[in-house]
């Protein structure tokens, strides 16, 4: 997998660049939108490829690897042939998932056993297995074995927590490097970075994950409650310690301001469930500022949901009819918002590559945030 930088914004660390993988290229900065169970909610591959313009999305480990299951995906050939999807997918390693949808799972130094939200069947995540696991998915990028530490983390644990984490990635990085790829096209395994919001904890794991000489580096711990401050000095400090000519992926961000800042500081690859969850409760993001459809003011606005934006859904269908449908629950609602708002993520990030290969991008952030962060 190739990384190429193309245009640095003078004044900040933001960069353009192209990620090529076995299955196209990827333009970053990127945002990546999320699919669960296979699919990205509520909406179809020609809309995620025609109309969000999606470049890359995430599948998830753990929900496959639950539902519909390793055999099946098997004999599919894979995640690409089972969702038609053939462009570069991006799997977590499902040590996030464990720790956000199975309350009963146990950490240790083997690994991380759980019980199904599904079934209750008991399981266990080793480095190793959720290396076969996005083998068998066929990821093009695969994500290391770690654990996510909660904020506030006592030091204590944050140390003991991101040592482990390390012994994972040597066990990954070993497991990886000893398995064949197994539908005929190359894949890639990312380290990541923890050690919560601790100087020299995060020193000390930019460090370790920098000598693995991966092709791309992320940075997870984050996106857990701190406050934005912590995050963006934590991105600081550990972009100064990655290497600059690699690609990095900021693990579950963000809002658009959170998006923007992190540009800035480096980053080249985001990932969020915030547009499609949002979107089902009715929260859009829209190139004029966030608009909550379901609200009395929307009932006879007959103008588009966001004229500027461009796409299908955007132009096609007005607020007071989006609305509508929000509140009668109907599930094209959920189709529409959904559009809208990767659509606006996937705008969002081609906006600030124009920006940075036009050299303001720095002056144009602060500008932009102010807008969208505004509710209409
Ligand atoms: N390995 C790993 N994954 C992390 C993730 C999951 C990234 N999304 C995967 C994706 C795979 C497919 C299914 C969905 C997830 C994070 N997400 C967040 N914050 C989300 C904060 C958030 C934002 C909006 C709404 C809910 C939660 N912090 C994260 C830290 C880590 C981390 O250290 N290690």
């Amino acid at each position: 997998m190739q990384f190429t930088i193309q245009a640095t914004d003078p004044e900040s660390k933001a960069r353009t660049g192209v990620l090529s993988t076995d299955h196209g290229l990827i333009e970053t900065p990127i945002f990546m939108p999320v699919g669960t169970a296979g699919t990205v909610k509520a909406v179809h591959q020609r809309e995620l490829v025609e109309d969000v313009r999606a470049e890359i999305i995430l599948g998830n480990t753990y929900h496959l690897y639950l539902r519909p299951g390793l055999s099946v995906l098997e004999k599919a050939g894979g995640l690409h042939r089972f969702n038609g999807w053939n462009r570069p997918i991006l799997t977590d390693s499902g040590g996030y998932q464990v720790y956000s949808l199975s309350n009963t799972r146990k950490i240790k130094e083997d690994g991380v056993t759980f019980k199904s939200h599904i079934d209750g069947s008991k399981h266990i995540f080793t480095p190793e297995g959720v290396m076969d696991i996005q083998r068998t998915i066929g990821a093009d990028i695969m994500m290391a074995f770690d654990e996510c530490t909660p904020y506030p983390c006592e030091y204590g644990y944050a140390r003991t927590s991101m040592e482990m984490t390390h012994r994972w990635l040597t066990r990954c990085i070993e497991r990886f490097d000893s398995t064949p790829a197994k539908y005929g096209y190359q894949q890639t395994l990312f380290p990541i970075v923890q050690g919560s919001t601790y100087k020299d904890l995060r020193q000390q794991s930019a460090e370790f994950v920098a000598e693995q000489q991966r092709e791309g580096n992320a940075i997870g711990g984050l996106a857990v409650g701190e406050p934005a401050e912590e995050m963006y000095k934590t991105i600081e400090l550990v972009n100064a310690i990655l290497p600059s000519d690699k690609p990095r992926y900021l693990m579950g961000v963000g809002t658009p301001e959170n998006i923007l800042e992190a540009i800035a500081l480096g980053v080249d690859m985001f990932d969020c469930v915030m547009p499609t969850r949002n979107a089902r409760h009715g929260v859009l993001f829209t190139t004029q500022g966030i608009i909550n459809i379901k609200n009395e003011r929307w009932k006879d606005d007959f103008s588009p949901i966001d004229e500027e934006l461009g796409g299908y859904a955007s132009t096609f269908y007005s607020k007071a009819y989006l609305r509508h449908l929000m509140r009668s629950e109907e599930i094209l609602g959920a189709q529409i918002a959904s559009l809208q708002n990767l659509t606006f993520y996937l705008w969002l990030v081609k906006q600030a590559r124009q920006q940075i290969i036009g050299g303001n991008f720095a002056k144009w952030k602060g500008a932009m945030t102010k807008k969208l962060m505004q509710r209409l």
